[in-house]
């Protein structure tokens, strides 16, 4: 089956509103020749920042995330954000249990998993992340740890409600380090990924999932990973916080 390959640029807590809207402005036409049919490009800023942003991609090929959203529809959760909240600014995706999430912010399975239904009934793109530490993959628990994080972070969800949803796996291990996964390792985590969601929900689903990488994904490496048959695209980090080093990274990919 033929994925459309999503990259998504996670901006993470860098840039202004200003800031923001220079970049997307420095990279709207750097990507202008990128067909939609081909790829989804996605930037991810702050939650101050999506209101500038969504002004700044109108009319380009350009969508944009958030990197977190809360579970209830509203009330007394200081800090936090709803998912009608990110609807009403024009926010299409949102990036669910990412690491720095489950590190520093004690987000849980549990936790995930309430996000993404919030998501989902909004009408939001759920990017959900799993990956394993250094110490979990050197001990051979890799596929444990995945196998936990995707049953909890999806558990309860259709059929119609998965085709929806796109998970990036991310090696906690290669994010911010400059060691990426090999393409190798990269595939062969990617294909136990697919898999175990095809035992979740069917071929017919677990077969559409895009699987994006993540963990110092850049230019120079991009085009060999995406080539991979079960990689559909990318979650950057670094590399999308410059529109020279993300519209080449992009370039790249598609090639891939
Ligand atoms: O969400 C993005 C990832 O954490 C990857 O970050 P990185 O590209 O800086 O390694």
């Amino acid at each position: 089956m033929s994925r459309k390959v999503i990259i998504a640029g996670n901006w993470k807590m860098n840039k202004t509103a200003a800031e923001g809207k220079a970049l997307v402005d420095a990279l709207k036409p750097l990507v202008a020749d990128v067909c939609p049919d081909v790829a989804d490009i996605v930037v991810c800023p702050t939650f101050t920042t999506l209101a500038a942003v969504i002004d700044a991609v109108k009319g380009s090929n350009i969508k944009v995330g958030a990197q977190n959203v809360h579970w209830a529809e509203s009330g007394a959760f200081t800090g936090e954000i709803s998912a009608a909240m990110l609807k009403e600014l024009g926010v299409e995706y949102v990036i669910l249990g990412h690491s720095e999430r489950r590190q520093y912010f004690g987000e849980t399975d549990e936790t995930v998993n309430k996000r993404l239904k919030a998501a989902l009934a909004a009408g939001l793109k759920p990017i959900v992340c799993v990956g394993e530490l250094l110490e979990e993959r050197e001990t051979g628990k890799t596929e444990k740890v995945l196998f936990t994080q995707l049953e909890g972070g999806l558990a309860g969800l259709s059929k119609e409600d998965m085709a929806k949803v796109v998970i990036a796996y991310e090696p906690v291990w290669a994010i911010g380090t400059g060691k990426t996964a090999t393409p190798e390792i990269a595939e062969e985590t990617h294909n136990y990924i697919r898999c175990t969601l095809n035992d979740m929900f069917g071929k017919e689903i677990g077969e559409g999932v895009r699987i994006q990488y993540g963990g110092s994904m850049k230019a120079e490496n991009a085009k060999e990973l995406v080539a991979q048959p079960n990689i559909d695209g990318g979650l950057i980090g670094g590399a999308a916080l410059k529109a020279d080093s993300f519209s080449a990274l992009i370039h790249n990919a598609i090639a891939g």
